[in-house]
């Protein structure tokens, strides 16, 4: 039976195989290194979700990434989102009325402290209603899924897990994942060897290990990786991530409250590529920067295990 279904699965994605080839028809280099897209985890910042302006939801954003995730789904691209912003959105709630004095620099420094918890789980309805909200309005059905990286350490959890979203996917339904933050428990960053998770961006590199996805896309505030922080007028955006180039020359400078910070997310996005996942870190801010990444536009920063020897044939770029 299992061997039936494995088979099944196989085949229904064989069939949407043509429209994929259709997708890479305009094969720049990037799609190249990268091959066919079947399977996308995409994870969401939570400056994604929400403006840095006054921490209200960015409805236009999310509404445009809403309506480009149905177009991939419709060409027989399956989509996983992975998304911040629960804590942010509960924050807000709760100071609008006026339950928390906590300033939320003071709360991300806290982060697990029962602040932060009660906001995660005030403000996690609100944005999965908003995501189901704005799916049902373009006829795509979305899921939600809730994980603490405690439930990783069953492997029986990890299959029942993997079979789950993959019934979802087989469905067409876009499985929506955040930390459980309000009863989570942190991990230990040191433990990092893809076995648990401590904030989304590790979430995001375990799950696209293990559903064994085409392509891992982090969605964030900066166009990717600078050669130093993005404010300074000589930072320069990496085009292809190559290790013995560039791992000790970027220089990052993390903003207060920020949890995981672009050097961690450097660590697994070079993580995941070593096991096979090509990873591309870009802005949330463009309107189309999933569709430009499907039709081969070289946009954000990639990271890839055959990355330095493409390089040195192919490119001379940063
Ligand atoms: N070398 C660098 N290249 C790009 N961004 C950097 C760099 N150093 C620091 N940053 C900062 O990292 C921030 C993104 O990290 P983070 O706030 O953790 O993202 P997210 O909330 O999407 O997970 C950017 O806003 C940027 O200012
Ligand atoms: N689970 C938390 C997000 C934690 C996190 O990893 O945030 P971010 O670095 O902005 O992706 C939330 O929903 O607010």
């Amino acid at each position: 039976m299992i061997l039936f279904l494995c088979f099944l699965r196989r085949w229904s994605i064989l069939s949407r195989r043509d429209k994929a080839l259709r997708q890479s028809w305009h094969m720049s280099s990037y799609v190249r290194l990268i091959g066919i897209i079947l399977d996308i985890l995409l994870k969401v910042g939570s400056n994604v979700v929400t403006r840095v302006e006054d921490g209200k939801v960015a409805l236009g954003r999310i509404g445009s990434l809403c309506e480009q995730v149905k177009e991939l789904v419709e060409s027989g691209v399956e989509v996983i989102i992975v998304t911040s912003g629960a804590v942010g959105m509960g924050y807000r709630l709760l100071r609008h009325h006026r339950t928390l004095n906590t300033s939320f620099a003071e709360l991300a420094k806290r982060e697990t402290q029962p602040d932060g918890k009660a906001c995660a789980a005030v403000g996690q309805s609100g944005l999965i209603t908003l995501y189901d909200t704005l799916f049902s309005l373009l006829d795509v059905a979305s899921s939600q899924l809730l994980v603490t990286s405690r439930d990783f350490r069953s492997m029986e959890f990890r299959s029942q897990l993997v079979d789950t979203v993959n019934s979802l996917l087989d469905m067409q339904v876009v499985p929506i994942f955040n930390e459980n933050d309000a009863i989570s428990t942190r991990e230990d960053k040191c433990k990092d060897n893809g076995q648990f998770f401590w904030d989304n961006d590790s979430l995001a590199g375990l799950l696209a290990s293990e559903v064994k996805a085409d392509l891992l896309i982090f969605l964030m505030d900066v166009d990717g990786l600078y050669t130093r922080p993005p404010s300074q007028p000589d930072a320069k955006l990496i085009h292809t991530f190559v290790e013995e180039k560039h791992m000790k020359e970027v220089m990052y400078d993390e903003k207060p409250g920020s949890k995981g910070g672009m050097e961690e997310k450097v660590h697994i996005a070079q993580r995941v590529a070593e096991d096979g996942v090509p990873v591309i870190i870009t802005s949330g801010f463009l309107p189309d920067a999933m569709k430009r990444i499907l039709h081969g536009d070289e946009i954000g920063t990639l990271f890839h295990r055959d990355a330095s020897r493409w390089q040195k044939a192919e490119s001379n770029g940063y």
